[in-house]
């Protein structure tokens, strides 16, 4: 019986061919390009700075597990282990559950949490830990349900969207979704559709998905921040500013902090 720690030992297997390109690293470009995850965090932090100093925990802490996730997931790919696979899911879990505890708007949470964060922080943690315990049941589903999470994020958008008239975050929303849009059909090509891929030898819509669910994180997370400081921090203003400027055809968005009385 092959260890849980040994190569191929996982429940799936990605499209890309295994070995090919390395005798150590089984799926080659799934590897390296988990490398999007580790410019992702500095990216975050760096443009974010202002808002990190006035709040630093709930940035440091999903940018250290954005960088787990990318590690894990790097692990993953090269050995295709059972380990592998049950680490990447679950790092991507308890990321999404912090970044929910920190995060998730007051106003969305359940009656019976009492509008106190405290205790939407242990309703969270209870369901991350028994989703934790289910995770070892199918491991093949983790992922889907997994994405699903998705939907919610893009239902809460939505809402969010339908009360603010800033022009740019409408923009920003919409430049977020395109990119998850191409993620997940590239994620979904790569399980579906491996027999199309192989057939015109060009297995790597995985590694697109890596790199393409980092650039939805780099908008999705400002878009957080946004809300976040408008409706935690209300002695300041949240900005939408572009990297490198305005001007540029390709931006990434950062969220600056203005202090309303300082502009009168
Ligand atoms: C108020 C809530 C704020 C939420 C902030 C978002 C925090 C995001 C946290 C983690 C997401 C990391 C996803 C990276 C996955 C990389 C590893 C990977 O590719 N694993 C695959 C196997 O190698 C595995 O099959 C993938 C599983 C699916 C993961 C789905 C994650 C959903 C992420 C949602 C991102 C939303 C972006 C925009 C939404 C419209
Ligand atoms: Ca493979
Ligand atoms: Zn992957």
């Amino acid at each position: 019986m092959p260890s849980i720690f040994s190569y191929e030992s996982a429940e799936v297997d990605w499209c890309e061919s295994n070995f090919v390109r390395s005798a150590v690293i089984a799926e080659y470009y799934n590897t390296i390009s988990n490398v999007s995850f580790f410019l992702l965090s500095p990216a975050l932090l760096y443009l974010n700075r202002q808002y990190c100093q006035k709040k630093a925990v709930p940035l440091y802490f999903v940018s250290g597990l954005l960088i787990l996730v990318g590690l894990f997931s790097m692990y993953f790919h090269m050995t295709l282990s059972y380990v592998g696979q049950l680490l990447d899911e679950l790092s991507i879990l308890w990321t999404l559950a912090v970044a929910y505890s920190f995060w998730y708007p007051q106003a969305y949470f359940p009656n019976f949490s009492g509008g106190n964060r405290r205790h939407f922080f242990w309703l969270t943690g209870i369901t991350t830990v028994i989703s934790t315990l289910m995770s070892f049941v199918k491991p093949t589903l983790n992922a889907y349900a997994l994405n699903c999470i998705a939907f919610h994020l893009l239902y809460l958008t939505r809402k969010e969207l339908k009360k603010c008239n800033d022009k740019r975050v409408h923009r920003m929303a919409a430049v977020m979704v395109m990119w998850w849009a191409l993620a997940i059909t590239s994620w979904i090509s790569d399980r579906w559709l491996c027999w199309l891929w192989q057939a015109i030898n060009f297995p790597y819509f995985h590694s697109f998905w890596h790199v393409l669910i980092a650039l939805s994180l780099l908008y999705c997370c400002p878009l957080v921040i946004y809300f976040d400081v408008s409706y935690e921090m209300p002695s300041f203003k949240p900005k939408l500013e572009y990297w490198p400027s305005d001007s540029w055809p390709v931006v990434v968005p950062y969220v600056t902090l203005e202090e309303p009385h300082k502009q009168c």
